[in-house]
């Protein structure tokens, strides 16, 4: 059997309480935090920079996924880093060297995923995808929770399932944005491995969704 994961995106959570917010994500079974890194040049909106990543490394056993969303990747991946990341994803539309910049990601023993935006086919990963950990593709348009699930996301997770089975790859793939109860399972049934959920975990009761979550989820090979 295989159990698909399950991360926790912070960016919908009361920052407030953080750290409540954090351990709640921990004791309902979330298998990652995943944290939203926006510059405000490569998206219209501002978080959080190395500094409180290195403060919720501290402040959790879960793994910390975390997600690029700047200008020049390359000066910020090594920060976070070493701030605590276990993943680091950049995006194909951000890096015009995206080979460089994944190899120096898992040199510093990290896991290193690319992402593409609404608008990017996935051809375009296709001499990056023997390389790298994981593809996250984004089923909104990267800067805010909260947003309507773009329906062709599930092409796209289709095509990168197929391209890994045909050429024995071994990538994970995610999905960020809009996700919810109504339309995990055809997530999953597209080929995903990595689910990310923002809003539909953080504004509802955490383990009464972490609980649907695993009974939609559960895959029997
Ligand atoms: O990367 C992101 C936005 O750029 C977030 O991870 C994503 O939007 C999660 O929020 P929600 O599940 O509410 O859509
Ligand atoms: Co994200």
């Amino acid at each position: 059997m295989i159990q698909i994961k399950l991360l926790a995106s912070i960016l919908s959570c009361n920052f407030l309480k953080l750290e409540e917010e954090i351990k709640d994500a921990e004791l309902v079974g979330c298998d990652m935090l995943h944290l939203d890194i926006m510059d405000g040049h490569f998206v219209p909106n501002i978080t959080i920079g190395p500094d409180i990543v290195r403060q919720i490394h501290k402040a959790t056993k879960l793994k910390l996924d975390v997600h690029l969303m700047v200008e020049n990747p390359s000066f910020w991946s090594e920060k976070f880093i070493n701030a605590g990341a276990y993943s680091i994803t950049v995006h194909q539309e951000a890096d015009y060297h995206l080979n460089r910049l994944i190899n120096s990601i898992k040199g510093k023993n990290t896991r290193a995923l690319v992402s593409i935006n609404p608008a990017t086919s996935p051809i375009l990963l296709e001499y990056i995808l023997e390389y790298i950990d994981g593809v996250l593709i984004m089923s909104v348009n990267p800067g805010f929770g909260g947003q309507a699930f773009i329906e062709n996301s599930l092409k796209k997770i289709e095509y990168l399932s197929k391209f890994k089975y045909l050429h024995n790859l071994e990538f994970v793939i995610q999905v960020d944005g809009g996700v919810n109860l109504d339309n995990i399972k055809s997530l999953i049934d597209a080929g995903a491995d990595e689910i990310i959920a923002g809003s539909a975990l953080f504004k509802v009761n955490k383990s009464e969704f972490v609980k649907k979550f695993k009974e939609l989820t559960r895959v029997t090979i």
